[in-house]
């Protein structure tokens, strides 16, 4: 047995991440060290050029034993990671409607590496896993339980990869779990989430990763009232809202110029009004989006800032971190060496982190975790 494991633990496990603006990749040796990772950027590729992007890609990597996937939505039907199959696969398909930014280029990933590789065990990794614990109360929608109950709605959430690791490091960092911990993952997808005692209390995102604040090319949340305006109104049919509600909303909408925080504060800076404006409205929303997460958590006691933004851009973190009572930031942090780190002044009543998202270790687990319990299945 403990032979067993200690093989399955130097399996060597190849991730792939179909985020909405990249692809990212990591393979791990045999000891669990990174041998070779990286990331290609392909917001404003059309979906053809990152299906031939992808398959130049996935030629080119080292020999591994399994590979596990990120997809974003596992629905009610996974709830934990899966090895893939064709039934899997077609399980999958049906919920490419939920996420069409993410899941059809992940779908594509598990074809190419099953055409390439079929011997190589594939998983499907979910980033609503981690938010099967939300309650009830929290996951529900207001409308008819006769709705609810025959199309399954309610409240996924995502970045669940991501936040698994968060609250893991934040543990490792502070010595202890906090009680009550706020994540705010912020890429080109934003999501905060209510942490309480290690578990997903509550989180942004809902039954898709359109909820929430406001995000690169996703509007966020918005009154359904407008929504309904916008269909019966003015002539907007529902395949071209959701179109636009994905990909051409958010910082992108609004600016005009980009969804890249980074570009929009250089626009900004150089006195574009639009490029202030959708950043003034992004701080806003996350300002709500953490002040509901703290309501729900009656206070909190750490706050963890990850993802591209919540990583690079300080300005984003002073002024969400302004924002919540007895978080006081220590400003001479750096956290540019991509090194996790502890923000917050040493007497702060509420501890503030830089995580670095690390959603292919928290893949790997899943993986390892997988070949483990399938192989005591088979020793049974
Ligand atoms: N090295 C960096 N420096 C500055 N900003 C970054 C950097 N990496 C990512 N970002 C910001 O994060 C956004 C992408 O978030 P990220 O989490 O990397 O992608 P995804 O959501 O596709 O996984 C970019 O639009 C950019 O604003
Ligand atoms: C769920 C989601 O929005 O993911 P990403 O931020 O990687 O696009
Ligand atoms: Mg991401």
């Amino acid at each position: 047995m403990a032979v067993d494991s200690l093989m399955r633990s130097r399996m060597r496990v190849l991730t792939l991440n179909a985020g909405s603006s990249t692809f990212k990749w990591t393979a791990f040796g045999a000891g669990g060290e990174v041998v070779e990772s990286g990331s290609l950027s392909w917001a404003s590729e059309a979906a053809d050029d990152r299906r031939r992007q992808l398959r130049l890609l996935l030629r080119s990597f080292v020999p591994s034993d399994a590979i596990g996937h990120r997809l974003v939505h596992g629905g009610n039907r996974y709830r934990q990671a899966v090895r893939i199959d064709p039934q899997v696969q077609g399980g999958l398909k049906a919920l490419v409607p939920l996420a069409p930014l993410h899941l059809p280029m992940a779908l594509h990933a598990i074809e190419v590496v099953q055409d390439s590789l079929p011997d190589v065990p594939q998983f499907a990794c979910f980033d609503t896993t981690f938010h099967t614990t939300i309650p009830d109360a929290a996951a529900a929608y207001a409308i008819p339980l006769e709705w609810t109950r025959r199309w399954g709605l309610r409240r996924f959430g995502f970045h669940g990869l991501s936040v698994e690791w968060a609250v893991k490091r934040a543990r490792e960092i502070l010595g202890r779990m906090p009680s009550r911990l706020v994540v705010c993952h912020l890429g080109s997808g934003c999501s905060v989430t209510a942490v309480r005692d290690g578990r997903s209390l509550d989180t942004t995102m809902g039954y898709t990763p359109i909820e929430g604040p406001v995000m690169a090319t996703r509007s966020g949340s918005l009154d359904p009232g407008l929504l309904l305006e916008l269909q019966i109104a003015h002539g907007i049919s529902a395949i071209e809202l959701r179109e636009v509600l994905e990909q051409r909303s958010g910082l992108l909408g609004m600016s005009g110029i980009s969804g890249d925080v980074g570009r929009l504060r250089a626009a900004s800076l150089a006195g574009d009004i639009d490029a202030t404006h959708a950043l003034e409205h992004f701080i806003w929303s996350l300002l709500r989006a953490v002040g509901s997460m703290v309501g729900v958590l009656g206070g909190t006691d750490a706050v963890v800032f990850t993802g591209g933004v919540g990583e690079h851009h300080d300005w984003v973190r002073s002024a969400v971190a302004a924002a919540i009572p007895g978080c006081r930031l220590n400003e001479r942090v750096d956290c540019e060496n991509e090194v996790d780190r502890l923000l917050s002044l040493p007497d702060a009543a509420v501890e503030a982190l830089m995580i670095r998202c690390r959603e292919d270790m928290v893949i790997r687990e899943h993986v390892l975790h997988q070949l483990a319990d399938r192989s005591k299945a088979g020793a049974r």
